[in-house]
């Protein structure tokens, strides 16, 4: 089943191959704030990351995506809407061609220009495969990135356009804005990973260390987002987003969806438009 994110094999077409892609609870949603319910009852979100148990990075032709062991309960998510013990499998983003588009998840219309995803799933089944079929499987937490240059005048946007031509006829790479010094040691890694297949060594990284600083979350039931699209996941896409730098952004836009030897093609777009709710209703952990 080759799936894409273009015209030919993008998300219009995915539900030739992979009928539940109509299905009644599909993933991303646009989610609107004010249409959410505050539910008291939602506990408390726990992430309890090992650094050891970080495997590698590998860029699979959709995304990039770092894997995590998972043969014990050294890194997991417990708490807010689920019930039992998920362990975390990988992490992975999707992000757009420019910043005005990106994220798979919006919040009333507003698309980011990245979005996070941390894939994790329920100890009660014996694995990850398992547990993709199954209604409570998977729990994934989202995260927006926001790119963030610093508040400018009038005369700050002519500056910065102006470093931004200097930046193209002197092809220097800086950073405007702010830059997640976190999520650089990630980047760092995908010069070794640019074309599809490609995996290299990533080992102690704390995941935790591209949280916000605070886990309000909205929930509901959802989808995998990209291709089986099982309808799997309780989905906790947090409040708040982290930032990242224009140039960290082109960092991500270096990636090819292509293999080696392939005509190539930029990794860029690969996010799944929102979905229809079909009744669902979204809960707030805050007020
Ligand atoms: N984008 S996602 O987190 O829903 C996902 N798709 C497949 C495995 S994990
Ligand atoms: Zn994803």
């Amino acid at each position: 089943h080759a799936w894409g994110y273009g015209a030919q094999d993008g998300p219009e077409k995915w539900a030739e191959s992979f009928p539940v892609a109509n299905g009644p609870r599909q993933s991303p949603i646009d989610i609107v704030p004010t249409q959410a319910q505050h539910d008291p009852s939602l506990k408390q979100l726990k992430l309890k990351y090992d650094p050891a148990t970080t495997k590698g990075i590998l860029n699979n032709g959709h995304s990039f995506q770092v894997d995590f062991t998972d043969d014990d309960s050294s890194s997991t998510l417990v708490g807010g809407p689920v019930i039992g013990i998920y362990r975390l499998r990988q992490f992975h983003f999707h992000w757009g061609s420019s910043d005005d588009k990106g994220s798979e998840h919006t919040i009333a219309g507003t698309r980011f220009p990245c979005e996070l995803h941390l894939v994790h799933w329920n100890t009660k089944y014996p694995n990850f495969g398992e547990a993709t079929s199954k209604p409570d499987g998977l729990a994934v937490v989202g995260v927006f990135l926001k790119v963030r240059i610093f508040s400018k005048s009038i005369s700050g946007i002519a500056v910065i356009k102006l470093f931004q031509m200097m930046d193209v006829l002197c092809g220097f790479v800086y950073q405007i804005g702010s830059a997640n010094p976190r999520l650089q040691k990630v980047l760092d890694a995908l010069d070794d990973i640019r074309s599809k297949g490609r995996q290299t060594t990533f080992s102690n990284f704390d995941p935790k260390t591209l949280l916000p600083a605070t886990l309000d979350f909205w929930t509901y039931e959802g989808s995998l987002t990209t291709p089986p699209l099982l309808e799997s996941v309780t989905w906790i896409v947090l409040k708040d987003p982290v930032s990242v730098s224009p140039a960290q952004m082109a960092k991500f836009r270096s990636l090819l969806f292509t293999s080696e030897g392939e005509a190539p093609s930029c990794m860029v777009d690969n996010f799944r438009p929102p979905q229809p709710l079909k009744g669902r209703k979204v809960r707030a952990s805050f007020k």
